[in-house]
């Protein structure tokens, strides 16, 4: 696992976003990273809820579950297409992902109790668009899936 969240090399005006953004205190702060040996192919992160993601005592909301893979998603197309041109994450000029699309397929109940581990390998790899597919699995078990068709963030967002 490399030492560095690809979320924490975004700039500081790009590190707002509730789900990973470093400089949101109120937020999730995911931090996403390659899976060790998978560099460039496979992207792996943690979280491990709060009481207070209940969705039905015991076990963790569905929303929070959507938000994780979809920063997942936006921070590994990120990761991806600056390995892929052999450029640097946090490097000028910024190319960042937002999410276009997002599947989430809820397979069994996650336990609120457990640390939970996301894994993405990707479907397509474009300079402008990625799909991410993604597994959220406590104790080796999968509880979600999800699918992010991220898009290279257009500058109106800036
Ligand atoms: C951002 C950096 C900081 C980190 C923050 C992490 C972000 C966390 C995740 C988020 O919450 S992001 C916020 C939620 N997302 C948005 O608000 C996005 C709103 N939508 C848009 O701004 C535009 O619709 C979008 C940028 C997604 C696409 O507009 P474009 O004009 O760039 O798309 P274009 O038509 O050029 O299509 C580019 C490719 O994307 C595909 N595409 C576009 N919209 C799509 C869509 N909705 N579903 C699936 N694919 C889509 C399109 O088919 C095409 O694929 P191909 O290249 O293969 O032909």
């Amino acid at each position: 696992m490399s030492k560095i969240a690809f979320q924490d090399c975004y700039i500081q005006s790009l590190s707002h976003c509730y789900g990973c953004g470093k400089n949101n205190p109120e937020g999730h702060q995911l931090k996403s990273y390659w899976l060790d040996n998978y560099e460039g192919s496979k992207t792996i992160a943690h979280f491990t809820p709060k009481p207070y993601h209940t969705a039905i005592p015991g076990f963790v909301y569905g929303g929070l579950l959507a938000s994780l893979i979809d920063c997942h998603g936006t921070g590994s197309a990120a990761a991806v297409v600056h390995y892929k041109n052999n450029l640097t994450i946090g490097s000028d000029p910024t190319i960042r992902f937002v999410t276009a699309a997002l599947n989430i397929n809820y397979l069994a109940p996650t336990p609120i109790d457990k640390q939970l581990e996301l894994v993405g390998e990707f479907s397509q790899v474009k300079d402008n668009k990625v799909i991410v597919d993604i597994t959220l699995s406590t104790n080796n078990v999968i509880c979600v899936k999800g699918e992010v068709v991220a898009v290279k963030m257009p500058a109106t967002f800036k």
